[in-house]
């Protein structure tokens, strides 16, 4: 197909640059033909993509002539082209080969697809954030492009959102602000250590297969979480919130950097014997009237159709948006809030194998206070057939907008309450509020997509399909189907 076509230029056979390597290359060479050179998307295992490339022989220049400038005019006619991108390289991001990732096998294929770029090597964290939202010439670009992580991919997200809102008018403190779609696609080159997004909305971690991704112009929509605390805005989210386990493995692996990427097996093992669990009350509004639920067992690829319709729907009936809120109280080991499944080599389910990028949802995991042993079977589930929400302690709801309220910020009249209701809780309120008795921490902290919040009560939103990606989503339904990692938790 023309849309997979990557470049056609035009060459001489007599030049030295012949090729005699073309599949359907039929005629024999004669100095006085030309050729052309055609560059395509090749698919090969693993959800990669290639750049092939084939050439035709042409027994005259000027017919040869006409099939380069019609087929370049059908290129140029293709309007989700990007032209021009500017691009921000993290050289720190993973194993620090950013640049040389970007040099040796991006930088040429945007060449040949004759994108101009705008690099820009960042010198600090938040560096891409601070130049998007307030020095980016947004209008000389047609998307912009990060090369790292998950983390430089957060930055870009939060700049290009900030910068929208600003440039609009609009009030990104309020959790209730409509926040405005960012016009600019962002494209993700991996050179990270975990490279989530990537594996979520391409298969794969491959920089030649994101970079051909962005050269055809692909357009994956992606639902962004803004998160607040009294009404302030604290950060974005695109992947997961997770409040218990999954804030206690980041908070004690972010102590143990040294360890390199073995920390978090490390920090995972001792959190789960930690076997901590945490007070509090959990606020949210169900998604009513969509399709699909986080236990249909349906997987978002490529032109998803929930996405796809629950996306129209939102766009259609914002009052839908307005239901009834529920409340659930208790003691909880996790609270997990997946926007998408968070699928990855090493958790080849995900913590939502449902969740849908672009359906304007997110899906709250409540697995409230179990046995260690209990706990481990739900955790065990994420890496086999089973359904790991399939057990009376887990709860899954998918919901439009959530909060949270840790016990020790409730308000004296809630706790008071408590208290009469049962006495033996005013003896561990008195160890929550001395930590140096020993007894179990009164509160956790949110992991947001590998950054941890300053704040525990927290107020979450969902802006459905706020950004775009240079991405198609995944091709096929089998992925990462390994289910013989034990690790893969
Ligand atoms: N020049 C820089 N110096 C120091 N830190 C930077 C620089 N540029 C970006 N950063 C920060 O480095 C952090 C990590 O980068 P990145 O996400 O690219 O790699 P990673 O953490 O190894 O991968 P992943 O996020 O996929 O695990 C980001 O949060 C980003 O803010």
């Amino acid at each position: 197909a023309v849309s997979e076509i990557v470049a056609v230029t035009q060459g001489d056979a007599a030049s030295g640059r012949h090729r005699n390597d073309g599949r359907w290359q039929k005629m024999s060479p004669r100095t006085e033909e030309v050729q052309e050179h055609m560059s395509y998307v090749e698919r090969t295992r693993q959800h990669r993509w290639r750049c092939s490339e084939v050439t035709f022989q042409c027994p005259e220049g000027a017919l040869c002539r006409l099939w380069v400038s019609s087929i370049t005019e059908q290129l140029q006619a293709l309007a989700g082209r990007p032209k021009r991108l500017l691009v921000y390289i993290n050289p720190f991001g993973g194993k620090q080969q950013g640049r040389r990732v970007y040099e040796q096998k991006v930088s040429p294929l945007f060449a040949r697809a004759g994108i101009a770029t705008h690099v820009i090597v960042t010198e600090y964290a938040n560096h891409a954030r601070d130049h998007l939202r307030t020095q980016a010439e947004l209008d000389d670009f047609d998307g912009v492009v990060c090369v790292g992580g998950d983390g430089m991919f957060s930055e870009v997200v939060h700049g290009l959102v900030w910068r929208t809102q600003s440039d609009a008018g609009v009030d990104h403190h309020s959790p209730e602000a409509e926040l405005q779609p960012c016009r600019l696609r962002i494209g993700i080159i991996p050179a990270g250590s975990t490279d989530c997004i990537c594996f979520a909305t391409v298969g794969t971690n491959d920089p030649v297969t994101s970079a051909l991704h962005i050269i055809v112009g692909d357009s994956q929509p992606m639902d962004v979480c803004s998160v607040h605390h009294n009404n302030t805005f604290l950060r974005y989210s695109i992947s997961l919130l997770g409040y218990g386990f999954y804030g206690d493995v980041l908070t004690d692996s972010e102590r143990k950097r040294w360890m390199g990427p073995a920390r978090y097996d490390f920090s995972g093992l001792k959190t789960f014997l930690t076997h901590h669990y945490y007070e509090g009350t959990v606020s949210y509004l169900p998604a009513r009237g969509i399709m699909g639920n986080p236990r249909d067992r349906t997987k978002c690829r490529a032109g998803c159709l929930v996405c796809q319709h629950n996306g129209r729907l939102h766009q259609e009936q914002r009052a839908e948006c307005d239901g009834e809120w529920r409340t659930v109280r208790g003691k909880f080991l996790a609270i997990n809030a997946a926007s998408m499944s968070c699928a990855c080599p090493r958790s080849p389910k995900g913590l939502s194998p449902a969740a849908h990028l672009a359906d304007g949802t997110t899906d709250l995991i409540l697995v409230r206070k179990c046995s260690r042993l209990d706990f481990l079977r739900h955790l065990l589930r994420h890496t086999s057939k089973d359904d790991q929400f399939d057990l009376a302690f887990v709860d899954v709801h998918r919901v439009r907008r959530f909060r949270f309220t840790p016990r020790y910020c409730q308000s004296d009249s809630e706790l008071e309450l408590d208290l009469r209701e049962n006495g033996k809780r005013l003896f561990s309120q008195i160890c929550r509020d001395h930590p140096a008795c020993g007894c179990a921490p009164a509160y956790s902290s949110w992991n947001c997509d590998g950054e941890i919040l300053t704040h525990t009560a927290i107020e979450v939103g969902v802006h459905c399909q706020l950004i775009r990606l240079f991405a198609r989503g995944i091709e096929e339904p089998a992925v990462f189907e390994d289910f013989t990692n034990p690790c893969a938790i």
